[in-house]
């Protein structure tokens, strides 16, 4: 144990500055994203070795020597990184919010699937983000021990854990996988089992695993060691030297220290007493750190303090920073060591703007969206964007009376909406919202938001569309009954039967031969005035224009004077569904009307 940890330290002196890669897991809820960690946290520790796995703030450690123990073999010299840095929030939020410059914090990702139930919203959620961050990802086909008749073996690799499986519970888990290979495909990935896979560059690894049993745990470790090598390498500004430079992940209040920030250090050093500057959704502030913390080992913790201060911390780590006047810090920004005075101007416009390169004010119609941090809000435009869904203001914070407002303003009715990802709702923008009836849309998924204001869209053009078409005059002819005729004129009454369709009170009639005759102005049906009468009904009307016995007889057919552009709406988008009486009425009244003008309603 002594030995070991002696040479874990040595082995990451010798190792180039190559700093520890930050690991996050993403997938839907349930998948099993806090059992993973869990486990691989838990089996270190159980195997003896938790002396080794140091836990920091908000990420766990796990040392390059842990790994291979495992995983049972060893690694060969050209893996230089030191370990691997779990981060021990999980989900995409906690990913959303980790970014830093040009792309999220994480180097790579664990996409969790239960291999049972398949993609689900979030798992396609967190694919979109890590296409749109770049980031590499190995796909765990989580929960391979649910599958009936399955054996398990505690902790062992695949291949030796498939060994022993049943011919069928082999071919139900490869069904299982090929699955997910298509639903990989359809999302634009190449995937395949990763011991089928020769260049990792251009396909994605699916490690099946059961995070309960930790079976095919050790592949998947072996896999993120590999791939972060391969593209750490790549990356080499990021190192465990030189001015620190972290993303803020929370900023929390500590009983006896003030506002702290949990910080993920993915670059450089932070040495306590270092002079900061910090995001803030206003202007950057400039502050000197008075402590960094990290938790106390378990062991430990006897009294109040659960952190120790430490006075060094290197890249990658999660540490505590406590300081002065970090109220207004912004969770998702950046925390920056300002090694000179002469820096402080070209830092602030540089932090100033990666709150703007994400923050969208426009003078254009659009939504107005809230988010919880510069990442989420990120993720949460991105996503707009991609679907076409114009934005008029885009900000980090809760919800306010002054969002409701701007809303409102808005004059297209679908774009009149906020979405908010896990923001509050102010108490006075409550009020404004019960005054103005702007829709919110919030939720901690994406997804959820997008999918209820999308929901919300097609339910408002469908009755946006059933108001126009309810608007429209529709086909109607009566016919005017004999000894039925009660006034003369002024405006003439007379009773008639709806011979088709339906006829309304302010509609104009029309004769056979073309000629307005003028518009209804009652509809009485056994002394009660009503709107409108159908197809059968024998009522009475009056009509004003027409003198009977002059412009109208006895006998006579009247058409309903459809005005032509709403003849045009009922022939081209009612007529399916119009029942027989109306279509023969609007055909008749049709060729009424091109008799003089064949172009009529076309
Ligand atoms: N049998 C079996 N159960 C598992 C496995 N992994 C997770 N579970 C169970 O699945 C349930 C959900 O697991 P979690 O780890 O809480 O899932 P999560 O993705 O972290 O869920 P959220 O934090 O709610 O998003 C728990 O009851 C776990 O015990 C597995 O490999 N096999």
């Amino acid at each position: 144990m002594q030995q070991k940890s002696k040479k874990a330290g040595k082995a990451k002196g010798k190792q180039s500055n190559l700093r520890t890669p930050i690991v996050v897991v993403m997938g839907h809820v349930d998948h099993g994203k806090t059992t993973l960690l869990d486990k691989i946290r838990g089996t270190a520790v159980a195997k003896g070795e938790a002396g080794l796995i140091t836990q920091h703030i908000g990420a766990t450690e796990v040392p390059l020597d842990v790994v291979q123990d495992f995983c049972g073999s060893h690694f060969g010299k050209e893996i230089e990184i030191p370990g691997l840095l779990f981060i021990d929030t999980p989900g995409h939020h906690a990913f959303t919010s980790m970014r830093s410059r040009g792309g999220s914090l994480a180097d790579l990702a664990v996409l969790i699937v239960d291999v049972n139930e398949g993609f689900q919203p979030q798992t396609i959620e967190s694919l979109s983000i890590l296409k749109r961050f770049k980031t590499p990802f190995v796909v765990a086909a989580n929960k391979m021990d649910r599958i009936g008749g399955w054996h398990t073996t505690t902790n062992a690799p695949f291949a030796k854990s498939l060994k022993v499986q049943s011919e069928r519970v082999s071919e139900i888990l490869d069904t299982r996988l090929y699955e997910l290979v298509g639903e990989l495909y359809k999302y634009g990935f190449d995937a395949d089992r990763y011991d089928r896979i020769t260049d990792f560059t251009r396909t994605v690894g699916i490690v099946p695993i059961s995070a309960i049993t930790g079976e095919g745990v050790p592949d998947l470790l072996m896999i993120l060691v590999g791939l972060a090598q391969r593209f750490l390498k790549d990356n080499l500004q990021l190192t465990a030297t030189g001015p620190g430079v972290g993303t803020i992940l929370e900023v929390k209040e500590e009983k006896g220290l003030g506002t702290t920030l949990d910080v993920i250090l993915y670059n450089g050093e932070f040495f306590a007493g270092d002079t900061v500057i910090v995001g803030t959704s206003r202007e950057p502030l400039v502050t000197k750190i008075r402590a960094l913390l990290k938790p106390k080992p378990l062991a430990e913790i006897r009294s109040e303090e659960r952190f120790l201060p430490v006075k060094h911390v290197s890249a990658a780590s999660g540490v505590k920073v406590s300081a002065p006047k970090l109220d207004n810090a912004l969770a998702g920004s950046t925390i920056r060591v300002v090694s000179n005075p002469d820096e402080v101007e070209a830092l602030s416009l540089e932090l100033k703007s990666e709150l703007d390169a994400v923050r969208i004010d426009t003078e254009n119609e659009g939504l107005i969206i809230k988010s919880d941090t510069i990442g989420s809000l990120e993720a949460l435009v991105g996503e707009l964007k991609a679907r076409d869904i114009h934005i008029h203001y885009a900000d980090v914070g809760p919800i306010s009376r002054r969002d409701v407002i701007r809303a409102a303003a808005i004059n297209d009715p679908l774009l009149s909406a906020i979405l908010g990802f896990n923001v509050d709702i102010l108490p006075d923008a409550l009020n404004e919202i019960q005054k103005t009836n702007v829709p919110v849309f919030s939720s901690d998924i994406i997804y959820t938001i997008i999918e209820s204001y999308e929901r919300w869209v097609e339910d408002q053009k469908n009755k946006m569309e059933q108001e126009r078409l309810e608007a429209v005059i529709r086909p109607g002819a009566v016919r005017i009954l004999p000894d039925c005729v009660f006034r003369q004129s002024k405006p003439a009454v007379v009773g008639v039967q709806v011979i088709g369709g339906i006829v309304r009170t302010q509609v104009n009639l029309m004769r056979e031969d073309g000629a307005n005759v003028g518009v209804i102005k009652g509809i009485q049906a056994h002394n009660e005035n009503q709107g409108s009468a159908t197809v059968g009904q024998e009522v009475a009307i009056s009509i004003d224009g027409p003198t009977v016995g002059r412009q109208i007889h006895e006998g006579d057919i009247l058409y309903v004077n459809i005005p032509e552009k709403h003849a045009r709406i009922v022939e081209l988008e009612l007529k399916p569904k119009l029942a027989e009486d109306e279509r023969e009425v609007l055909e008749n009244f049709l060729e009424i009307k091109r008799k003089k003008d064949p172009f009529w309603g076309r």
